[in-house]
């Protein structure tokens, strides 16, 4: 039995000597006296546990913290090796994991090792949580975020203007996701706040959808309509031009400035005759032809016109159509925008009456 017992701890003693756990550590520490179990324990200066697993660092520190406030005992000593190594080293950040107890203190240790060290506060622990202990529930949270159950990017977009309530209803459910997003759209009536939405926010596709006209509001210019154009006289085909060159000295200038010459008599007839009662008989003699003047009758008055044939821009042989015979309608059928009243007011014969009302009969045979 000695032998076995003496083995048995042999065996131990082996073991422990290769595997060295850290209570045997200590123990010998103690045993032996190692002049480090002396110094103070420095619990915030638990730097071995900056790499530990969150909840293990708040355990520890936790019971660290008690060691210390009752007495330096060599526990902290039997940390590790490393807690001595690390003891030159400045103090590590504190610890945040004992104010957010959740997964996200281990995102917050990793990146407090980065920044400089602060005050760890041990007492700070309480269940006093800041803000920052919602993000906790954000976090929570997050995975009900209907991201992967929404339908894609441009579907939901789709939906978003087609039933702008739903949108409204979606982030409602999600609250962290709506800091970041757009606001909502504004409560008001689907109609009228979809095609506005759809064509500032979205190149959305407009073939689907169950608005009447609105592919003719964008395809129409502004300014058009869907009924036809007015009439306009650029609208007409264009006809060639019948005027011809006239003989120098005999342009419609030329034609004022003779017309307007108080002086001169274009009537073709004796001067200072009266206007006269001219007879569609009468009228029919004056064809320019034989010696005598070419009358036309516009607008129930009698003009000689063969002092403006020269002068005409259509030619002498288009005038002289008229020629005996009331050219009112053909004068109108070719320009009716020529002011011939103006043109001809100095080749005023008289008045066109019926065939027996005219008084000055003996007179007008006198004049032929
Ligand atoms: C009633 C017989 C007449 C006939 C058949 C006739 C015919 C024509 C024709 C064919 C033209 C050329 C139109 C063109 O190609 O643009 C023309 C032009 C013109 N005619 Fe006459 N004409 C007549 C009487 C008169 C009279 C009485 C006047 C005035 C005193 C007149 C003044 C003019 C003028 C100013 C133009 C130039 C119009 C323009 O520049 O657009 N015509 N005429």
């Amino acid at each position: 039995m000695a032998i076995i017992g003496l083995s048995l701890v042999l065996a131990s003693v082996v073991y422990f000597a290769i595997r060295r756990p850290p209570f045997i550590q200590t123990f010998l520490a103690l045993w032996c006296g190692h002049p480090r179990i002396d110094q103070p324990p420095n619990i915030r200066s638990s730097p071995s546990l900056g790499t530990a697993d969150t909840q293990d660092q708040s355990h520890a520190n936790t019971r660290t913290g008690q060691d210390v406030s009752e007495a330096p005992k060599p526990i902290l000593a039997s940390a590790s090796r490393a807690v001595a190594d690390r003891a030159a080293m400045p103090p590590p950040p504190p610890p945040p994991a004992i104010r957010m107890p959740n997964g996200t203190a281990k995102t917050t240790t990793t990146t407090a090792a980065t920044t400089p060290p602060e005050p760890p506060t041990i007492s700070t622990p309480s269940p006093q949580t800041t803000p920052k202990a919602s993000a906790t529930q954000r976090n929570g949270s997050i995975p009900s975020f209907s991201l992967s159950a929404s339908p894609p990017p441009s579907s939901a977009a789709v939906a978003r203007n087609a039933n702008p309530t739903a949108s409204s209803v979606l982030p409602s459910s999600s609250k962290p996701s709506t800091s970041s997003m757009a606001p909502p759209p504004r409560p008001g009536p689907p109609v009228l706040t979809t095609p506005n939405a759809s064509s500032s926010l979205l190149a959305a596709p407009r073939t689907s959808g169950p608005l009447p006209n609105r592919l003719p509001t964008y395809d129409r210019q502004p300014g058009t309509s869907t009924l036809a154009p007015p009439p306009t006289h650029s609208s007409k085909p264009a006809k060639p031009s019948r005027k011809v060159t006239l003989s120098p000295g005999h342009s419609p200038l030329d034609w004022a400035r003779l017309a307007n010459q108080p002086t001169s008599d274009l009537r073709g007839v004796p001067p200072g005759t009266p206007y006269l009662r001219v007879t569609p008989t009468m009228l029919r003699r004056q064809t320019g032809r034989k010696g005598k003047d070419a009358w036309t009758a516009l607008g129930g008055r009698v003009y000689n016109m063969t002092p403006y044939l020269p002068f005409h821009p259509g030619g002498e042989p288009e005038l002289l159509r008229a020629a005996g015979r009331d050219g009112t309608r053909l004068f109108g059928e070719i320009h009716p925008w020529v002011n011939y009243e103006t043109m001809l007011a100095s080749c005023l014969v008289g008045l066109l009456v019926e065939e027996g009302e005219a008084e000055s009969t003996g007179e007008m045979d006198a004049m032929d």
